[in-house]
C-alpha cells in the first residue's frame, strides 16, 4: 500500500463504529504528535490516529497487521526516553479522544478509566470523592494513564506509594496480534498463573495497546507538612534518611543540588528556603498527623544538625508553604530545559548512592572540567538524575559526540554497581543502545521472545527497547 492508501484506511476504519475517531495529516499536528520531550530525532510519522473506542484500535492493529504498517502508541508525550516518538514514517496513535472516567466504586476505591485520561485528572477525580491517587511527578498536568503505565512512572511519593504498576487493578489491552483481552478484572487476589497485566506495565507500548485501566485509589494523606534540610555532605543524606525512617514515615524523601536549586532561583518565583549554603538539600515530606509526630520530627532535626549532617533547615507551617517548598525540586527540569541538557535516570540500591553518585561526578569532571553537572532526584529509592549542561561556547555536536563518551562512563559504573540505566523513564529509543548494563543476554533475549509472541509482525512501536 502507498502512503496515500494508507491515509485513507485509516479515514475509513476511523469512521466506523458508534463514535468516529479522526486522522490528522495536517503538517503541524505530525510534528507535535511525532515527538515526546526528548526533542533529539526529528518527527517524521505519517499520520495521527485518534480512535475513540478499545474496537476502534483493534480495528488498526489488524489493518496494521495485513498491511505491515507500524503503529506507535502516544499519551501526553512528556516521555524523556523517546518511547513514543514516530521518526520512521510510522502511525502515531493517540489517546486525547479517549479521555472519559468510565466507572467509580467507591467501596472497592477503584475508578476505571480510558488510557487518555490526564494523571491530574484522575488525582482530581479521586480527590473530589474523598480519595487519593499517589502516583505524582511533574509532569502530571499532562501526561497520560496509558503512556504512565507503559512507563511504569515513578514520581516523587515512590519511597512510600510505589510506581504505577503498584496502583493497577486491571487493563483492557489490544495486543500487536489483535486481541482484546480483559486483564485481572480488577480482582484483588488473582493467582491463576502469569500475570499479563504486569508485562503491559512498563512495556513502552511495545506489546500492544493499553486502552483502559481500572486504578486502585488510597487514603488521603493528612496534613502533609514538608522539611528542606541544607546538608553538609552526601553520605548525610543517608544518614538523615536512616534517622528518620526509624521513627517516621516518610511520603518522600528528594535531593537536589546547589547547582539544581540555583537554577530554579534563577528562572523566578522560588525564594531560597534559607540563608545558608549548602552542596546538597534534602526535601522530606511525612504526614504530621498529631503533636508527637510533629515533635519527633523536630527532635530528629536538632539531632542531625548536633551530628553535623545538617547546616540549616526549614519546615512548613502551612499547605501553601509545604506546596511552595516543592517548588524548589518540582521545577528543576523545567528551569534548566531550555538549555537542552543531557540526560540520564539511573539508580543503585539506596545505601549506594553516595559512592556512585561521587564516582560518576568524578570521572565526568576530571575528563570535562567545564561540564555543569546537575544532580537531582528521587535519592529515597536510589533514582538520581544526572543533567550536563552544554557550555556556553562548545558547539552542539561537539557536546553531543562528548556526552556519547560521558554514557558510557556512566553505564559502567552503573553495571559496576549492578544498578539500572533507566530508573523510570524508560527504555525508549535512547538507553536502547545501553540496554545490555543492566539487562542480562539471556533476559534479553526473553524479553525478545515475549514481543514475538504478542506481535509476531513487530507492528507495535518497532524500534523501542531493542531492535
Ligand atoms: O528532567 C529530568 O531529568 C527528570 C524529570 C523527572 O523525572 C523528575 O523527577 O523531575
Ligand atoms: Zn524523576
Amino acid at each position: 500500500m502507498n502512503p496515500e492508501q494508507i491515509i485513507s484506511s485509516l479515514k475509513e476504519l476511523m469512521a466506523t463504529g458508534e463514535a468516529a475517531g479522526k486522522v490528522l495529516t495536517d503538517p503541524a499536528d505530525l510534528e507535535n504528535y511525532g515527538k515526546d520531550w526528548t526533542r533529539i530525532y526529528p518527527p517524521k510519522p505519517l499520520a495521527i490516529v485518534l480512535p475513540k473506542t478499545t474496537e476502534q484500535v483493534q480495528a488498526l492493529v489488524q489493518f496494521a497487521n495485513e498491511n505491515r504498517v507500524a503503529l506507535v502508541p502516544s499519551g501526553g508525550r512528556t516521555g524523556l526516553s523517546a518511547g513514543a516518538v514516530a521518526a520512521n514514517g510510522e502511525v502515531v496513535v493517540a489517546f486525547d479522544n479517549m479521555n472519559r472516567i468510565l466507572d467509580f466504586n467507591a467501596s472497592d476505591r477503584i475508578v476505571r478509566c480510558q488510557a487518555g485520561v490526564v494523571t491530574e485528572q484522575l488525582q482530581n477525580f479521586a480527590e473530589e470523592n474523598g480519595l487519593y491517587y499517589p502516583v505524582d511527578f511533574a509532569s502530571a498536568g499532562s501526561s497520560q494513564l496509558g503512556g504512565n503505565l507503559s512507563t511504569n512512572a515513578g514520581g516523587i511519593k515512590v519511597i512510600r506509594y510505589g510506581m504505577s504498576r503498584d496502583w493497577v487493578a486491571g487493563l483492557k489491552v489490544v495486543t500487536g496480534k489483535g486481541d482484546i483481552l480483559d486483564l485481572n478484572k480488577d480482582l484483588a487476589k488473582n493467582n491463576t498463573g502469569y500475570d499479563l497485566r504486569h508485562l503491559f506495565v512498563g512495556a513502552e507500548g511495545t506489546l500492544g495497546f493499553i486502552t483502559e485501566a481500572t486504578m486502585k485509589l488510597s487514603r488521603k494523606p493528612d496534613d502533609l507538612t514538608v522539611l528542606v534540610l541544607g546538608l553538609n555532605d552526601l553520605t548525610n543524606t543517608m544518614d538523615v534518611l536512616q534517622a528518620f525512617q526509624k521513627q517516621i514515615d516518610l511520603t518522600a524523601y528528594e535531593f537536589f543540588s546547589h547547582q539544581a536549586m540555583g537554577h530554579v532561583l534563577a528562572h523566578g518565583q522560588v525564594q531560597a528556603p534559607f540563608d545558608t549554603e549548602a552542596p546538597y538539600y534534602a526535601l522530606l515530606e511525612f504526614e504530621a498527623v498529631s503533636d508527637q509526630v510533629m515533635e519527633d520530627a523536630m527532635n530528629l532535626f536538632e539531632q542531625c544538625v548536633e551530628n553535623g549532617w545538617v547546616l540549616d533547615g526549614v519546615i512548613s507551617q502551612s499547605e501553601t508553604q509545604a506546596q511552595n517548598l516543592w517548588q524548589l525540586r518540582e521545577r528543576i527540569s523545567e528551569s534548566i530545559a531550555p538549555r537542552t541538557p543531557y540526560k540520564n535516570d539511573i539508580s543503585v540500591v539506596v545505601s549506594k548512592v553516595p559512592g556512585f553518585l561521587q564516582e560518576i561526578d568524578a570521572v565526568v569532571t576530571e575528563h570535562y572540567p567545564d561540564f555543569e553537572i546537575i544532580w537531582f532526584g528521587h535519592i529515597g529509592d536510589g533514582n538520581l538524575h544526572l543533567n550536563i549542561l552544554k557550555p556556553e561556547d562548545m558547539a552542539k555536536e561537539d557536546f553531543f559526540e562528548k556526552c556519547q563518551q560521558v554514557n558510557k562512563w556512566v553505564f559502567e559504573i552503573v553495571e559496576r554497581y549492578q544498578g539500572s540505566v533507566s530508573a523510570e523513564h524508560g527504555v525508549g529509543m535512547t538507553k536502547k543502545p545501553y540496554l545490555q548494563y543492566t539487562r542480562s543476554e539471556a533476559e534479553i533475549a526473553y524479553m525478545k521472545a515475549i514481543k514475538q509472541v504478542f506481535d509476531p509482525n513487530g507492528i507495535i512501536n518497532p524500534g523501542k527497547i531493542f531492535d
